[in-house]
């Protein structure tokens, strides 16, 4: 069984290809990591997964309903934390998290998450005067507060410290033994070690890698490098100088 179904995506902007050829399948409560260089695609495809965008070409089946066509059903299930997030400068932490619990039917405890995340003492703080890091934390609290059965998280941990990074690791983990199944872009290896059960590698729009972490650096084999970590699995896999794919199917 699947929750996610990706076939043969395509997402070109004019003439700019975005995604070439993208296929994967997100198993019912995974952590799916989705890494790969700048620009390669990697974005527009949740985009296109949660209905932000349409496709060019290909298929996308999320809880077996079309994002694009059933748009409205899947914003219920679906829980969008993007790399940038902008909310109205004067809104306050706790009124942007009541705002969004209000959008849905059966919400998560609201203040729970804020505490969660660390963001109780800033309750009453605007956005427009929030940290980087503090924007990130109620972004990503703003993505789980519908109670989704997916969550699909951007960037995740960019701009957070250390313990901020570690907790908010916990909190995907605490989400996903609640049964959410979450889709992860990270540029972070030791996140998507961490964290991801299995990883697609994506290299200018197509994906030439799926495995869990520890398969990947098992297959890696560099000269003169004994023992290779996740980060020297990925640049050879997408290094502009790689060419094909790994010998296993990408599913
Ligand atoms: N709105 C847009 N209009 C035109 N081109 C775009 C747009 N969004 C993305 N692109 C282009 O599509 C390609 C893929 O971009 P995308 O943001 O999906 O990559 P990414 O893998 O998420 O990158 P990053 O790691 O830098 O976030 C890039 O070449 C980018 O310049």
């Amino acid at each position: 069984m699947t929750v996610i179904e990706v076939s043969n995506l395509q997402k070109r902007y004019g003439d700019q290809v975005a995604v070439r050829d993208v296929s994967f399948e997100v198993r019912p409560g995974e952590i799916f990591g989705i890494v790969g260089p700048n620009g390669s695609g990697k974005t527009t495809t949740v985009e296109c997964l949660t209905g932000l965008r349409q496709a060019d070409g290909g298929t996308i089946r999320v809880l077996g309903l079309d994002p694009t066509r059933d748009r409205a059903e899947l914003r219920h299930q679906v829980g969008i934390q993007l790399q940038e997030s902008h909310l109205p400068d004067r809104l306050k932490v706790w009124e942007a998290l009541d705002l969004y619990s209000s959008f849905y039917a059966e919400p998560a405890d609201w203040r729970a998450l804020m505490d969660e995340l660390g963001l109780t003492a800033k309750r009453n703080t605007v956005f427009a005067k929030l940290s980087g890091g503090q924007k990130q934390r109620l972004s990503v609290a703003l993505a789980l507060v519908g109670n989704p059965r997916i969550a699909v998280l951007d960037e995740l941990t960019t701009g957070l410290d250390p313990q901020a990074r570690r907790d908010t690791w916990q909190l995907v983990r605490d989400v996903r033994d609640r049964g959410v199944t979450v889709v992860l872009v990270t540029h972070f290896m030791d996140e998507a070690e961490r964290l991801c059960d299995r990883l697609a590698v994506v290299r200018a729009g197509e994906v030439v890698a799926i495995a869990t972490p520890a398969e990947l650096v098992a297959r890696t084999e560099l000269p003169g490098v004994e023992r290779p970590t996740l980060e020297d699995a990925v640049l050879a896999l997408t290094s502009p100088t790689a060419t094909g794919r790994t010998a296993t199917s990408p599913n």
